[in-house]
């Protein structure tokens, strides 16, 4: 699949315009895309990352980091995605940086979604749907996440997120509605965010292969 996750990100450098400010996903899809774009790095004005890790791959290619309060809206964010439905809803957050990205994407006019096929699906919720929460309310977030949902809540235990909170991955979720269950989550007390993209989808998802589909 890395093969299917780099030929998508490639695709995704054709997004990029000159002078733009580039919002910065996380993870080994992205990675490919960071790569790609040490390679136009005099084109661009910089870019705002959504995590430490992006970050360091970003400064080690000696590409201009900028904050996002400063930068203010954005013309454009690239990220992977753990599943995508038809209706490019997804499920983010396996490597525990949905709050920034999920910031990040609510920044930007275009978020461009990088794949590899095997993140397809129908119905989102075969992959654990991840939650960042306040580790004081971890308990009460489970509890409240099985009578809310009838989802059983994993503690990602020996996870910290960028923003110094917890991960609790749901699983057995079936997500016929994702706006619902979006807000659903989000209203429980020490949720920080959901790992459903829904109110803010993909506007372009790209998907790996020889070539790459755009869709
Ligand atoms: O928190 C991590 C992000 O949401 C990633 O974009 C997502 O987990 C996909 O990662 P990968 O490209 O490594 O499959």
């Amino acid at each position: 699949m890395s093969e299917a996750k780099r030929q998508a990100a490639e695709k995704a450098i054709e997004y990029v315009e000159d002078g733009m400010v580039v919002g910065v996903g996380t993870g080994s899809t992205v990675a490919y895309f960071i790569d790609a774009l040490a390679g136009i790095k005099h084109r661009i004005a910089g870019a705002v990352s959504s995590s430490m890790q992006s970050s360091e791959q970003l400064r080690r290619h000696g590409i201009e980091l900028l904050d996002l309060n400063a930068a203010g809206p954005l013309p454009l964010y690239v990220d992977g995605a753990d599943e995508c439905d038809p209706h490019k809803r997804l499920i983010k957050g396996g490597g525990a940086a949905l709050t920034r990205e999920k910031i990040i994407a609510g920044a930007s006019e275009i978020f461009v979604c990088v794949i590899d096929p095997a993140k397809q699906v129908d119905v989102l919720g075969r992959f654990p749907l991840p939650l960042e929460v306040i580790p004081m309310a971890r308990s009460l977030v489970a509890r409240e996440i099985v009578s809310r949902t009838g989802g059983q809540p994993v503690w990602r235990e020996g996870t910290v997120t960028d923003n110094g909170n917890w991960i609790l991955d749901v699983h057995g979720l079936s997500i016929i509605d994702p706006m619902d269950m979006e807000s659903t989550l989000n209203q429980i007390p020490g949720v920080v965010s959901v790992g459903l993209f829904a109110r803010r989808p993909a506007d372009v998802v790209i998907v790996g292969g020889a070539p790459a589909t755009v869709l």
